[in-house]
């Protein structure tokens, strides 16, 4: 049944605890966005201070020491570049936009099989918003999130309809991270084939997110400010755009501008440094707080894959660049104790670092 708009718990039904999601509320025809979705001034994307970033793409198509410099110089100052030339295969970022549009039109009856309260498994959960529970401003966005353990669960126990075609873009996608991680962590004095590194990247999530049509964009977000758990993202966004990156002090834009817009690139996939590389490197490569603007016009998808720590690694900042530094900017901890506090609390921009921050 459709929603009373007017009433924040009869749209909250409808949309977290129905499943319908946003996609639904937006089929049942609304003319303007109800309260719940309305940011405070303060979390919006302001257009006006936002520029596209001007750095062209990495062409990862010979990883020469010049190559390795750019994709370090890019870690240390946005925490942001677009690769292309990356290994994953064109067709299959084609298909992956297409399955994410095929698996948000199902019923809803389909995709709320795999509502948290019901789920037939751990692996899966199709939701809205961060964490609408504790959110007090949803976000403007449904998705459904999958964790790798093996080929036989995921293909046992991912949806049917996008698996197969999610498990081919998983596996080239850590190929692809297992490079530049070579690279990043090569820069640090790690060697490439150190067995921490599968450590590090030791656990896999991916997500297809839909931020469907928004009659009030300039109200919304889709996704709010937030870094990224783990150690390096790869993220496939459709032509829609929308995705901004917060500037920080030492980013080089200084006062200037607020927002730099990651512009769509055909082919291309974007990279970002996530929080626990962040703490490894002693605070040198970026975590950079990001969000998603909604558009009036188009539907966007996009696709990240996070890859992260097991739960019990112990992570701080590499002795060496303590010993270079002359200072731990971060003290150590249990990977698994970063992840409870992430999810017990709404997204909060960089704060989820605070925690382990040597003042
Ligand atoms: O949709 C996007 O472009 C970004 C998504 C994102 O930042 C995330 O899921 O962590
Ligand atoms: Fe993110």
């Amino acid at each position: 049944m459709a929603p009373n708009l007017d009433d924040a718990n009869s749209v909250f039904d409808f949309v977290v605890k129905e499943g319908n999601g946003i996609k639904g509320l937006v089929d049942s025809g609304l003319s303007k966005v109800p309260g719940v979705y309305v940011q405070p001034p303060n979390e919006r994307i302001d257009k006006e201070n936002a520029i596209k970033l001007e750095l062209p793409p990495i062409d990862l198509s010979k990883l020469d020491d010049e190559v390795g410099e750019q994709i370090v110089r890019a870690a240390e100052t946005l925490g942001f570049f677009q690769v292309i030339n990356h290994g994953v295969p064109l067709h299959l970022l084609e298909s992956l936009k297409e399955s994410a549009h095929k698996f948000f039109s199902l019923p809803a009856e389909r995709k709320a099989v795999y509502l948290a309260p019901v789920s037939p498994t751990p692996l899966v959960k199709y939701s809205t918003s961060y964490l609408p529970e504790k959110e007090k401003v949803l976000g403007w966005k449904d998705y459904i999130l999958m964790k790798y353990t093996d080929d036989e669960e995921a293909l046992r126990y991912w949806p049917e309809e996008i698996k197969d075609v999610l498990l081919e873009y998983l596996k080239s996608s850590i190929i692809l991270v297992k490079k530049l991680l070579g690279v990043l962590l090569g820069n640090l004095g790690v060697k490439s084939d150190d067995p921490m590194i599968d450590v590090l990247i030791g656990r896999k999530m991916l997500s297809m997110i839909l931020y469907p049509i928004c009659p009030n964009p300039d109200l919304t977000i889709g996704i709010g400010r937030h870094s990224d758990i783990g150690m390096l993202t790869v993220l496939l966004q459709d032509e829609v755009g929308g995705l901004y990156v917060k500037t920080e002090p030492g980013m080089g834009y200084e006062n200037k501008v607020e927002w730099i817009e990651i512009p769509s690139i055909p082919g291309a996939l974007v990279i970002n440094v996530a929080d626990m590389l962040q703490v490894l490197s002693n605070g040198k490569y970026k975590s950079a707080e990001h969000a998603v603007r909604n558009t009036s016009t188009n539907s966007r998808v996009s696709v990240p894959v996070f890859t992260m720590p097991i739960e019990t690694a112990k992570i701080a900042p590499l002795p060496q660049m303590v010993a270079k530094d002359g200072i731990a900017r971060y003290r150590e901890f249990a990977y698994g104790d970063y992840m409870n506090i992430i999810f017990q609390n709404a997204l909060n921009g960089k704060k989820s670092l605070d925690f382990a921050k040597i003042a």
